[in-house]
């Protein structure tokens, strides 16, 4: 019999053939709470009789979003989560780290054939190291903060074939955006995302973070790519594992299955006000941007800063506009830091933050005036994203706002 990776995954962990569609309660490796969504869970916890955590060494505690606390309201939940934490026994990152979902593969606590929860949507990240990783509502958390387990339907999965060598300046966020733009904001809707073929092999586990980010923005529960040998290196010295073989049967029920070749792939860019709204940069190019923010868990490691440092050369960003650049993570900034790249960015007239969600989210800084453009690397440009319901947001990768940042307009980086 064949069988998707999902499939193979909930098969595994509840220890019977299943396929997609049935209903399972399963058992989840880990579960990310954080500082926005993380109180709510705990409330409904304790709302349930909840005393004791399933596994305090399973339940993955930070704060990210509003950090360090920009508002009275965000130092109460901070101070409510470190009381859960130390009469749980939960070992908490607290602000210490940076981004959840670079946080949780940094520290190995996501791994191939595992379950993995969160209280925020873009759990599914985690898929880049062949997890089903998924994000759940506070009520479901507090479910499995005291039971350990949660109800899945399984989802069918749609297997994509990608191949090809990605051209000049262009990479994993122009496909993942290309992907968005081509299966429509709801056109995964309670499935999940396979990433198979060649361009995804040579991918680094970076590009598949980046790629894996944004399954939810086709409505996916989860974005996977099957362990290789990269996926067992980026984990040695992190996660205690054994590397074993699984991947999707080619010949499984799929429900569809989808071939995409890179090699003509332009860079892309998602329009005001949704994912899906996507062009080719050239058909937006010479439009004016007021901010650019390079970083957030799509786009916030050492090798969106090095692809964003090697498009800006000696070069200067430009003074009509602010960049704003936020490392995922402590590790991502440590190397960024080491690389010279701060340096180099901040001379060239960018802010460098610490880790943290940033203006990603339009909550902690960096918030956008009526009528503001803003150029991001993250993965979402709703209506009032980053601030007025009256601004725009338009997403690219790393290469394209650096481009545009040392113009002051949004800027084809095949062309610097
Ligand atoms: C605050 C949190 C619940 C939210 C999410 O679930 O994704 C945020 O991280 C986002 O990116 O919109
Ligand atoms: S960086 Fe942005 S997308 Fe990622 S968890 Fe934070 S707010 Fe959500």
């Amino acid at each position: 019999m064949t069988q998707t990776y999902v499939e193979k995954i909930f098969s595994n962990k509840c220890g019977k053939v299943y396929s997609a569609g049935d209903m399972v309660m399963a058992p989840v490796d880990g579960a990310m709470i954080h500082d926005i969504t993380g109180p709510l869970a705990i409330n409904v916890f304790k709302e349930m009789g909840g005393e004791k955590v399933f596994d305090p060494e399973k339940v993955i505690m930070l704060f990210d979003h509003q950090i360090p606390a920009d508002s009275i309201a965000a130092a109460k939940n901070h101070v409510m989560m470190r009381e859960f934490a130390k009469e749980q026994g939960i070992f908490n990152y607290d602000i210490k780290e940076g981004v959840c979902h670079q946080v949780v593969p940094e520290k190995g606590r996501a791994r191939p054939g595992e379950i993995i929860v969160g209280g925020d949507s873009h759990t599914c990240a985690y898929g880049a190291l062949g997890a089903f990783s998924t994000g759940i509502g506070s009520t479901d958390m507090g479910f499995v903060l005291k039971f350990g387990a949660l109800y899945f339907k399984i989802p069918e999965s749609i297997r994509l074939e990608i191949e090809g060598k990605f051209p000049k300046r262009t990479g994993a966020k122009d496909l993942i955006l290309n992907l968005a733009g081509d299966i429509g904001a709801d056109g995964a809707t309670h499935k999940a995302l396979e990433f198979y073929g060649g361009t995804v092999s040579d991918m680094d586990i970076s590009g598949r973070m980046t790629v894996a980010n944004m399954a939810i923005e086709m409505g996916a529960k989860a974005g996977i790519v099957p362990p290789d040998a990269k996926t067992w290196d980026y984990l040695s010295g992190r996660a205690d594992v054994t590397p074993f073989e699984m991947t999707g049967d080619e010949d499984a029920a799929y429900a569809e299955v989808r071939h995409y070749d890179v090699s003509d792939l332009a860079p892309k860019v998602a329009v005001p006000h949704n994912v899906d709204n996507v062009v080719d940069v050239t058909e937006v190019a010479g439009r004016k941007v007021d901010q650019v923010f390079i970083g957030s868990c799509t786009n916030g490691r050492f090798e969106d800063f090095a692809e964003a440092a090697e498009v800006l050369g000696d070069g200067k960003f430009s003074d009509d506009l602010r960049v704003i650049i936020v490392p995922a993570s402590k590790e991502e900034y440590l190397k960024v830091l080491r690389a010279g790249l701060v340096e180099k960015f901040v001379e060239a007239g960018a802010l460098v933050e610490a880790p943290c969600c940033g203006p990603c989210m339009g909550g902690a800084f960096g918030l956008l005036a009526p009528g503001e453009v803003s150029l991001s690397t993250s993965n979402r440009n709703f209506r009032g994203r980053q601030g007025s319901t009256e601004a725009g947001v338009y997403l690219c990768s790393p290469a394209t706002a650096a481009a545009s940042a040392m113009t002051g307009v949004i800027t084809d980086p095949r062309e610097v």
